[in-house]
């Protein structure tokens, strides 16, 4: 007898409408950086049904509907699956990604999100199967370093997903491109999947650019792990720069 949502408690029913919202709103991000054509892209963020919020393999997570374009989605159309990747609700079948989604969930619980693209310089890299080098500031800050390449895997079964897993899990790098394929992106949360998404595809850009002029210069390894730190930790609105402005008040 296979689960519905009904079978959840009402917390979880409504942390699943939440995050039908958030995913729906994410899915206009892909067009709006230009990340995708027609509908090939993704993107999925894990619901945690632990009342401490806690993830475990009893998650769930929504995604896109498979083939449907982003003008068409809607919060009601995106599908939940459990972290198998069955389906627990909705009205259409779920994207052809989601077992790779799953299986990212099911071995990196820390994951709250994840997205695919075919994003144009990153698939260009993706085909020769080549990482992108570390060269710029912006890499050593969102990336921690080169950007792998994942293994050539078949769509439709664990494949990708476990490419995925395997690349990343020793990796600071948010984005790995699968061989011959395309970009895949983790975060904490649907939307800082999206953001590495936007970032792969501008710094692939960029030092494509670069090396048709020459070739662009290494940045050591301890200035990476500095820019990282930094960006990683202290960049944006932190707790402490919000703390300064208080005192300074
Ligand atoms: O790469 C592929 C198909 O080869 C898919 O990621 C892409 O077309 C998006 O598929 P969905 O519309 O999410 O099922």
């Amino acid at each position: 007898m296979s689960t519905t949502l009904a079978d959840y408690p009402a917390e979880v029913r409504d942390a699943v409408a939440r995050t039908r919202e958030v995913v729906s709103a994410l899915h206009a991000e892909l067009p709006r950086w230009e990340l995708i054509v027609w509908t090939a892209g993704n993107v999925s963020q894990r619901v945690p049904v632990a009342p401490d919020g806690a993830p475990s393999d009893a998650d769930l997570f929504v995604i896109k509907p498979s083939g449907v374009t982003y003008d068409e989605l809607t919060p009601e159309s995106m599908v939940v699956c459990d972290l198998d990747g069955n389906l627990v609700d909705g009205t259409r079948s779920p994207s052809s990604d989601t077992a790779a989604h799953a299986y990212v969930y099911r071995h990196m619980p820390h994951v709250g999100g994840v997205v695919h693209t075919h994003s144009t310089y990153a698939t260009a890299w993706a085909a020769r199967a080549e990482p992108v080098p570390c060269v710029l500031t912006m890499m050593a800050d969102e990336f921690g370093g080169d950007i792998p390449i994942g293994p050539f895997a078949l769509i439709g079964d664990d494949s990708i997903g476990r490419g995925i897993v395997e690349t990343l899990r020793d990796s600071r790098s948010p984005a790995v491109l699968m061989r011959n394929h395309g970009p895949f992106t983790i975060g904490r949360d649907g939307k800082a999947a999206v953001k590495a998404a936007a970032m792969v595809e501008e710094v692939a850009r960029t030092v494509h650019i670069s090396r048709q002029l020459g070739e662009p210069l290494p940045i050591p390894q301890e200035q990476i792990d500095s820019l990282y730190a930094r960006y990683q930790n202290v960049y944006g609105q932190s707790a402490a720069a919000t703390t300064t402005k208080e005192q300074d008040a």
